[in-house]
């Protein structure tokens, strides 16, 4: 019944005005599917690889495209990804494109799930699913790679952890965003807005702190439960592997100095969640400062283990995160997402599904992070590639009731 007659492949556009790769699937008995890659700006040097959206699309055809047709069922996901892998021949998708593949994973499945009628996250996540609904971090100020002349850390992120619903949740970020406006007009400071829908004010680090913090402390009294925050460092991007150091607009960091930073932001601000604090490479800087703040934050790795097994194994080895980014597009099928979910669930790291900087319309994601009882999910405050996942969220909750 979900046998693959047709998949169709297209040059879309993504939020910020690039191409990017989407997806038709197609079933013997009229299931559907459409899926769209994501696409990353601050990416993880170990991602598996995007090409240009025309080679993605032609190479895909080429050589995934014969091995789904008329050989694979479109409920059967495991088979779906394991063709893709098989029609790619490499291990990082170098030559469909993880673009190519994601955008056929996540059609695929929706296909699947069309197919049986019922919603993806429970194809997905089926019966035995959790009943928990993720949190999601909502991204309220950001500079680094996602808007010039903004904060040298990537991302804060407004945290609702107390939260009675999805749907509070929902609401409470955008208007700790909405407060963030507020606060910026009072202080007459212009903020134009960066890849994702976040404030990008022309501020240090410091000062977006204080901001960020005094937003999410009237939110929280106004709505009457727990806004906390966290951040995305993206420490990557400031890491100068030359002079082993991080470098900051007004100043650089030892590896030991960023571990002590971070751990003192952790104090200072009670940070419930820091991302990428240290660089992509550096299990072992993450492990110290794991071992110094685990036990109060979540330090979670994005470049660090780019949503891959191996690495994940790795990192769990050496004691260096409790918590794991989850990226479909980073490794290039939902199976192996969920395989990296399920590794790092049985193991005590959190997992966190999360968006790309650049985006489309579509909304696997909120399916995946219930289907997998994900306790976070990193998808924006504002914006409508964002709101897309939010409101998706907001649905599921009402639908899976
Ligand atoms: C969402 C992120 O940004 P990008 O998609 O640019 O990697 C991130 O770093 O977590
Ligand atoms: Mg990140």
């Amino acid at each position: 019944m979900t046998q693959i007659v047709d998949v169709r492949l297209r040059r879309i556009l993504d939020s910020r005005g690039n191409g990017t790769v989407e997806a038709d699937v197609l079933t013997e008995s009229g299931g559907f599917g459409r899926g769209a890659a994501p696409s990353g700006a601050s990416t993880g040097e170990h991602e598996a690889i995007e090409l240009a959206p025309e080679e993605a699309i032609a190479a895909a055809r080429e050589r995934a495209v014969p091995r789904l047709v008329d050989e694979v069922y479109a409920g059967d996901q495991r088979s779906v990804d394991a063709a893709l892998h098989a029609a790619d021949g490499t291990d990082d998708f170098s030559e469909i494109g993880a673009n190519s593949a994601v955008a056929i994973s996540m059609a695929a499945a929706k296909a699947g799930a069309d197919m049986l009628g019922a919603p993806l996250y429970q194809h997905l996540g089926g019966a035995f699913r959790g009943e928990n609904f993720p949190i999601p971090l909502g991204n309220v100020v950001g500079g680094g790679e996602h808007a010039a002349d903004a904060t040298d850390i990537q991302e804060f992120l407004s945290a609702p952890v107390g939260a009675p619903s999805v749907t509070d949740a929902v609401f409470a970020n955008a208007a700790v965003h909405g407060e963030i406006h507020d606060i910026l007009a009072e202080r007459s400071i212009p903020a134009g807005k960066g890849d994702e829908g976040a404030w990008a004010p022309s501020v240090d680090d410091e000062e977006a702190f204080e901001i960020v913090a005094e937003a999410t402390e009237t939110v929280s009294g106004e709505v009457g439960f727990e806004i906390g925050f966290g951040l995305d460092v993206a420490a990557a991007e400031m890491y100068d592997e030359e002079d082993e150091e991080y470098v900051y607009s007004d100043r650089t960091r030892s590896t030991e100095e960023q571990i002590d930073y971070i751990a003192e932001l952790v104090s200072e601000y009670d940070l419930v969640y820091v991302e990428d604090p240290l660089d992509e490479n550096d299990f072992e800087a993450f492990a110290d400062l794991t071992e110094k703040v685990g036990e109060q934050t979540l330090i979670c790795g994005d470049d660090l283990f780019v949503t891959n097994t191996e690495r994940l194994s790795q990192g769990i080895e050496q004691g260096s995160a409790n918590s794991i980014l989850i990226k479909p597009n980073q490794i290039g099928t939902l199976t192996d997402a969920f395989d990296a979910i399920e590794l790092a669930t049985r193991n005590g790291i959190e997992p966190v599904v999360s968006h790309r900087s650049g985006e489309t319309e579509d909304t696997t994601i909120a399916h995946l992070a219930v289907a997998t009882d994900a306790p976070f999910i990193k998808t924006g405050a504002a914006g409508g590639e964002r709101t897309a996942k939010l409101n998706e969220l907001i649905r599921i909750a009402e639908d899976a009731l």
